[in-house]
């Protein structure tokens, strides 16, 4: 991790948790004396009791204090780790929430064509997969550990010193080995982890079509169930017999490396024999430098998996972050600051616009040019992936245009604010949300930003038809709709539809788009909207995107187009008397009902 990164990781915390930092701290540091003071402890009561055994005294007083001692150290360490752990948990919580906000709040805000990217979405899957608090405190908790153990490690490093130098060296080297293995392979885990990405997460998109109710019925009818267990399987084994292989070969490693520090042990405990024989240690000293050998190395081996952590982990910070402050520069960015007109006087006018989606070569927009009056309601029609769709969501500013220009009042798209004038277009989308929330909430969430007006809301449920069934509903407006999060009550396809001409009644937009509003609705309720769609767009200007040719009939102007390009504009009858793709479509359709 770069000296960048890591003063961003520390900032961030600093932010979100000073006192446990400090707190953390000097917990630690107290912390770090613990061992030392407990292998004196016992140094100096091993030395007691044999001087008791062997009947050099009778004093038991030294003995009982030495108790004490050790009874102290061991209930203050106890109480410290305890609220150590606390202040853990605490700050992983601040955290894991903090950054599911900067997460989420980037995913909503970057323009939309990210998502086309999936470099982009396997990033954002990939720093989501687990615990962010965690995975993001972890790194940082380690390296609060290290700075404890070093101290611990100094303190006995004095001790061994104080005794034969070759005590201290043997300790130290005894654990080089086992921190190479650790750091190669913690690196290593997250090398695959990162090109396991793809994968996972289409093992995971298998296991949500196999786990959801909305894909729960084409599951059972099309006897998907073993196809798709199989595809989910292969994935998933896969994956799982790589991070075995790379377990096993860390393990294996690990042997070896703990083969070397076990040789560097025996060969302290032969010199600090050889030391005992030559020189006039006692038991009890015997005794605490065998535990402070012991212990150092410990100590060591914990500071290198430590560390490999750290590496492992502080590459996900890396990640986290780079995610945070991700921008793709090949994809340009509406960036203007002028408002949208209040009312528009000369429409919206199409120069020549050409679009192409990113990482693609061909136009799905292709020199297009038109203008829409104020007011004027024009009907899109056209062949699946001729590009209508693309075309209003390069109206609606969702994908910045690659060349021409798209005004507003003779105001360039590329000069208004893109928030105003998304605030200034009502749209109901195909795929249009069925949100989890109160039938209520599911009309209002068009206009979050002002306070609810219930009257209003009513008023365009009934104009859409939507308020005679909420009104049935057990608590009307209050009844929570959909099953994904509790027992609610479902609709049906045209009843969310209704809704959802309701949701965007209620926005109050300037342009009104409406992309295949009458897809789920049965014949009736398909010709009460065409009926509504008179009053709902009276005095607005208005898009209709639509596969019914019968619909596009009480448009102003229909729009055809083909292959990304605007190949004929005018209304019925004109589009009729030029017997060109028009024609050909809507006699298509009319053969039907002949
Ligand atoms: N997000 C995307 N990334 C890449 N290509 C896309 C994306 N969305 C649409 N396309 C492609 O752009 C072309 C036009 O799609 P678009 O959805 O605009 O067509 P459409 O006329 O609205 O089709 P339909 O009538 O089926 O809704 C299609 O070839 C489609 O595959």
């Amino acid at each position: 991790m770069t000296r960048s990164y890591f003063a961003k990781t520390v900032r961030l915390i600093w932010a979100h948790g000073k006192l446990w930092l400090i707190c953390s701290i000097a917990l630690r540091i107290i912390l770090a004396f613990s061992p030392l003071a407990s292998i004196w402890i016992m140094k100096e009561m091993v030395n007691e009791v044999t001087a008791i055994a062997l009947d050099q005294t009778d004093d038991y007083l030294p003995l009982l204090w030495l108790l004490a001692g050790l009874f102290s150290v061991t209930l203050v360490t106890n109480a410290l780790e305890t609220i150590l752990r606390i202040l853990d948990a605490h700050t992983e919580q601040r955290l894991e929430y903090h950054l599911e906000h900067l997460v989420a709040k980037k995913a909503a805000s970057v323009p939309l064509s990210y998502f086309d990217d999936p470099e982009f979405y396997n990033h954002h899957h990939r720093i989501r997969a687990e615990a962010m608090g965690e995975r993001f405190l972890d790194p940082v908790e380690r390296v609060l550990d290290l700075g404890k153990n070093l101290i611990t490690l100094i303190s006995y490093a004095v001790f061994l010193l104080s005794i034969h130098w070759g005590l201290a060296v043997m300790s130290l080297l005894a654990v080089i080995p086992l921190l190479i293995v650790q750091i190669k392979f913690g690196m290593s885990e997250y090398f695959l982890a990162r090109l396991q990405t793809p994968e996972i997460r289409e093992a995971s998109y298998i296991s949500s079509i196999l786990n959801e109710r909305d894909s729960s019925k084409e599951v059972r009818l099309f006897q998907l169930k073993d196809f798709l267990l199989g595809r989910w399987s292969r994935l998933y084994l896969k994956n799982m017999k790589e991070v075995l292989r790379l377990l096993h070969r860390r393990e294996k490693a690990l042997i070896f490396s703990g083969i070397f520090t076990s040789s560097m042990y025996i060969g302290c405990l032969g010199l600090v024999v050889s030391l005992l024989r030559a020189s006039a240690l006692k038991v009890g000293d015997f005794v605490a430098i065998a535990q402070a050998v012991q212990n150092t190395q410990q100590i060591l081996s914990l500071m290198t998996f430590n560390l490999a952590h750290i590496v492992n982990r502080c590459l996900y910070i890396a990640d986290l972050f780079d995610f945070l402050e991700y921008e793709d520069k090949t994809i340009p960015q509406l960036t203007g600051k002028a408002e949208f007109p209040s009312k528009l006087q000369s429409g919206i006018t199409f120069d020549r616009v050409s679009f192409c989606y990113p990482k693609m070569e061909r136009n799905v927009i292709n020199e297009v040019s038109f203008t829409i009056k104020p007011g004027e309601r024009i009907a899109i029609v056209g062949d699946n992936g001729s590009g209508k769709t693309t075309l209003v969501k390069c109206l609606m500013g969702l994908y910045p245009i690659h060349s021409g220009n798209i005004l507003f009042d003779n105001q360039s798209i590329h000069e208004l604010d893109i928030s105003d004038l998304q605030r200034n277009i009502t749209v109901i989308f195909q795929d249009f949300i069925r949100y989890n929330f109160t039938a209520g909430e599911n009309i209002t969430i068009g206009r979050v930003t002002q306070e609810i007006n219930p009257a209003q809301m009513r008023q365009v449920a009934v104009e859409t038809g939507a308020d005679t069934f909420i009104r049935k509903l057990p608590s009307g407006y209050d009844t929570i709709l959909g099953r994904t999060l509790q027992d609610g009550e479902d609709l049906s396809g045209g009843q969310w539809q209704k809704i959802a001409l309701a949701r965007a009644l209620y926005r109050r937009g300037e342009i009104f788009i409406l992309d295949e509003p009458t897809a789920a609705l049965d014949p009736q309720a398909e010709l009460e909207v065409f009926q509504q769609f008179d009053s709902l767009t009276q005095n607005k200007t208005a898009i209709f995107i639509s596969h019914r040719m019968a619909a596009a009939r009480m448009a102003d102007r229909i729009f055809v187009m083909k292959q990304g390009q605007l190949i004929e504009v005018g209304h019925h009858d004109e589009l009729m008397d030029a017997n060109g793709e028009y024609s050909r479509m809507y006699g298509m359709q009319a053969k039907w009902f002949a």
